[in-house]
Order: structure tokens, then sequence, then C-alpha cells
């Protein structure tokens, strides 16, 4: 598909990447242009920025993602990393999980509008009652919502053993990993991976942390024997 009938505003990386559905995310785009701000859901000065900070930002993190994944958007929000992560993948089953009533109305009205498929929860990640009714997914993802420590500890539970959670970060993320390693580990994750996504498409690439959720009876980096180590 080409540029020809979009609005001249519309990136040509958005082709790339959501492809026939472009057309859903420039709605969305629109969307969060109109209402975003009004309704408590990003800052003025994002207002300009929405394609290369939030949409295209969103969803280059399918690098990350295999193929028709169940996956988790922890505290979407106005629907980010979630929304443009499931446009730009129609093989992925997405949940979006947000406790504030006001943010679950705009997301589904967002997938109203936009004809999506995603499933819309209301509450807590680390609500008992949302882990029972939630089970395991395949991949959980989070943007800008607690430092790795307290995402690990709510975010690992709903990961299924050899699955991953995929935390969208800023500059901080090499700080963080190494003042939280212990915490994550204490959650059940592995060694956590600093990485980015989009490469080739954004002028500033995405950060994430990927943290695979450990198998049942692996052992973690700290108690695998190492030759010349004690047995306990
Ligand atoms: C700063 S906003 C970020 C929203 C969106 N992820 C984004 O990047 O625009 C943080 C969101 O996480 C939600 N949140 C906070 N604690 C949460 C928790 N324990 N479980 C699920 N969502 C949570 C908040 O209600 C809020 O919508």
């Amino acid at each position: 598909m080409g540029l020809e009938g979009l609005e001249s505003t519309t990136p040509a990386a958005a082709v790339a990447v959501f492809g026939d559905r472009v057309r859903q995310a420039e709605r969305y785009v629109e969307l969060l242009r109109r209402h975003g701000v009004e309704r408590g859901l990003i800052g003025p000065r994002e207002v300009d920025r929405l394609w290369d900070r939030h949409v295209l930002n969103s969803a280059v993190i399918g690098e990350e993602v295999p193929r028709d994944a169940r996956v988790i958007d922890v505290g979407s929000g106005a629907g980010l990393p979630g929304v443009p992560l499931a446009l730009s993948r129609p093989d992925l089953a997405m949940v979006l999980l947000e406790p504030m009533a006001r943010r679950v109305d705009w997301l589904t009205e967002v997938a109203e509008t936009l004809a999506l498929a995603v499933d819309i929860e209301r509450g807590r990640a680390e609500e008992k009652r949302v882990r029972a009714r939630l089970g395991l997914a395949d991949v959980v993802i989070a943007r800008a919502v607690a430092p790795l420590a307290r995402l690990a500890a709510w975010c690992l539970p709903l990961v299924r053993p050899g699955g991953r959670l995929v935390a969208l970060k800023g500059a901080s993320a090499a700080d963080e990993i190494e003042r939280d390693r212990g915490a994550i580990r204490k959650a059940g994750g592995g060694e956590p991976t600093l990485t980015t996504c989009g490469e080739d498409l954004l002028e500033t690439p995405t950060t994430v942390v990927v943290i695979e959720r450990e198998e049942p009876g692996k052992a973690g980096p700290s108690s695998r024997w190492r030759p010349g180590s004690r047995a306990r």
C-alpha cells in the first residue's frame, strides 16, 4: 500500500508498520489528537508527536512478540502500547488491562470505533481476581506503569513459564536493571535483556527490557552450580 489518500501528516513508516490497517491507525491518532488531552490521557505537548513517540514507538515492539501470542497490556491507559500493537499484528490475541473506569470507557470507545477485536478488562495486575480471570499470557507488555521491580512483581505472575514481559522504558532502563535485578529474580524472572525495536523505522528506536519468566525447576544464575562452587 502507498501513501496516496492518506493524511499528509501520516509518516511513511506507518504504512510499513500497519499495512492495510494504516487507516485505522490514522483514526486512532485522530481520536488521541482530538480527545486525548481533555480526557487526561496524554499531555498537551504530546499532540504533535503522536505518531513517532506513541503510536509507532508502541507498534514496533512486535519485534519481541512471537506469532499468534496471547498478550496482556498492563496499565493500557490511552491504549498504549496495546492498541497500536493489536492494529499492526492481527495474529495476536490482545487483552487491555486498566483499573480506571474512565480509561476503560475510552478503551471501549476506541475498540468500537476502530472495529478492533481486543478484550478490555478493568482491574489491577496484582489483584487475585484479575489473575484468576485472565490466566496466563505468552507475553505481557507495559509502558510507563511502574519501576521494573514492581512491574515484575505485578506482571510476571500473568506470564506463562517460558513466556516474557516486554517493558517499554526510557533512558533509565540500564540503571533500573542494575538496581532491580534481585527483585526481578525473586518475582520469577530471568536475567533482563536490554534491547531496541524499530531500528530501521524510527529516528529514536524504542528501548525495551525483556524478562523471561523462568520455567519451574530451572535454576536461576545465583543458584546454578558452577565448577569450584560448593554444593549446598
Ligand atoms: C502513566 S499511565 C500509562 C498509560 C499507557 N500505558 C501509556 O503509555 O500511555 C499508567 C497507567 O497504568 C495504570 N495502572 C497503574 N497501576 C496499575 C496496576 N497495578 N495494574 C494495572 N494498571 C495499572 C494506570 O491506571 C494508568 O492508566
